[in-house]
């Protein structure tokens, strides 16, 4: 077994099994105690709360929950391995919503047999919480839950592989797009992959500027173009008319690869034809498209992004989900809306510009880090990434009228 492998095991594992726990914000030590969180003392919120439902935000810890909920459909780049094998990425996904953004998060991974029976099942535990990230449910079903569940839920639903992974996207994208001096108007751009992740961040990107008809988007039978007669609807949305098939048809010329598919589907061959200073992003977890050494031995002018901690440019989803949570709960938003994701997109975006401070460089196990190729991004464990988006994103809620708040809370993010 390889180091990595068994570190990686030993990780999760020791000392005790799983990630997370739960921990205690109120004493229990005394029988006063005991009154007070238990009988009789218990009583007390529960009437409260059957009076008026939105004290629940006041008496339990519904407000600052979310709840991370997969059926283990399309876990990372790994498919369809079921929902027990989905929980250590949810416990995951959990440890970073309490990381980045001290939110009490559990995971939650349903067997059901039908889309409905996975929708009922969220609408009916959805109360408990003050929002639910679905993660790892793959394409197509994840559309019609995720658009049902916003409709029958009162908190924020946000399927992260769709927006969490487009917002970020969005935000390496341009920056890079900056960098190599392209247009996001005038760029081709290429996206492998046809499932959650890039419907919505090809649909992030065309909010952005670029233009559809430069945009093509290959599943497994190739490049999906309009005389084919198998489309699924939200394969219809991209589908170009035009007479490349392969993958090596369009990438001959292109300025952009986004990856959203699977490992090592990106020959360093067909790298070669694309246009110069091209950008490729390959997002695929754990395995990019291409490995960052054989993207940089056929071309020493692109810029790279992977999904992963360990190289340079970080495009992942884990620079946004804890931040637009955080914006989306503190203000009490009933939804995550386009306005607040183009929010999150500018604040991700701007931090990376700016200089980046001695314990993320610490942290990151790097002497510096400037505005360029190799830093398109900013590092997940940069502070500022949580004042700054979660600032922008309450006052985009507000801003857009899906929140009762007038104004942001006094002090709100501010040093
Ligand atoms: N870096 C990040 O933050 C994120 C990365 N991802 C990565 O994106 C990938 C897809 O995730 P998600 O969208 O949730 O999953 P989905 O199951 O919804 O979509 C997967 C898509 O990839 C396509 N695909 C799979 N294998 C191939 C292949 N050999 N050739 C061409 N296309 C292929 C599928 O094609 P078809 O439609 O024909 O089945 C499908 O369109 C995963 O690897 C995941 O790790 C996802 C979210 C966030
Ligand atoms: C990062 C992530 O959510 C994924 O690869 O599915
Ligand atoms: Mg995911």
């Amino acid at each position: 077994m390889s180091d990595f492998r068994q570190q990686a095991l030993d990780y999760h594992s020791k000392p005790t099994p799983g990630k997370i726990c739960i921990a205690l914000s109120k004493p229990a030590e005394s029988v006063t105690d005991l009154a007070l969180a238990y009988s009789p003392g218990v009583a007390e919120p529960v009437r409260e709360i059957a009076a008026d439902p939105d004290a629940a935000y006041k008496y339990t810890g519904k407000g600052n929950l979310v709840a991370v909920i997969s059926n283990g459909t399309a876990i990372l780049g790994l498919g369809n391995l079921g929902p027990l094998a989905s929980k250590p990425v949810m416990e995951g996904k959990a440890l970073l919503f309490k990381r980045f953004a001290n939110i009490d998060s559990i995971d939650i991974e349903v067997k059901h047999t039908t889309t409905e029976e996975f929708i009922n099942t969220v609408a009916s535990i959805a109360d408990t919480f003050g929002g639910i990230n679905l993660e790892d449910i793959k394409a197509p079903e994840c559309f019609e839950i995720e658009q049902e569940l916003i409709k029958r839920c009162s908190i924020p639903v946000f399927h992260d592989d769709q927006h969490g992974t487009a917002i970020v996207t969005a935000a390496g994208m341009l920056n890079a797009l900056e960098i190599q001096g392209k247009s996001i108007g005038e760029a081709t751009i290429v996206c492998l992959g046809a499932g959650a992740a890039a419907t919505a961040c090809m649909q992030l990107l065309v909010k952005c500027g670029a233009k559809r008809e430069r945009i093509y988007m290959l599943d497994r039978q190739g490049v999906i173009h309009t005389c084919r007669d198998e489309l699924t609807f939200h394969k219809k949305l991209f589908a170009n008319n035009t007479d490349k098939r392969t993958l090596e048809d369009a990438l001959d010329g292109a300025d952009v690869f986004i990856g959203v598919s699977g490992p090592n589907l990106l020959p360093p061959e067909a790298l070669k034809l694309m246009a110069p200073n091209p950008i490729v992003f390959a997002c695929s977890n754990p395995d990019p498209e291409i490995k960052p050494e054989l993207a940089h031995a056929v071309r020493d002018d692109l810029i790279m992004a992977t999904g992963r901690s360990d190289y340079p440019n970080q495009v992942n989803n884990v620079l946004c989900f804890p931040f637009i949570f955080r914006g989306a709960l503190d203000v009490r938003a009933s939804q995550i809306n386009d306005e607040m994701k183009i929010a999150a997109v500018d604040a991700i975006r701007n931090i990376a510009k700016e200089e980046v401070s001695k314990e993320v460089l610490a942290a990151s196990n790097i002497g510096s880090l400037s505005f360029g190729k190799d830093y398109i991004i900013p590092k997940p464990m940069d502070p500022r990434l949580l004042k700054r988006v979660a600032l922008a994103v309450a006052q985009a809620a507000i801003d857009s009228g899906v929140t009762a708040f007038k104004e942001l809370p006094p002090g709100y993010m501010q040093d």
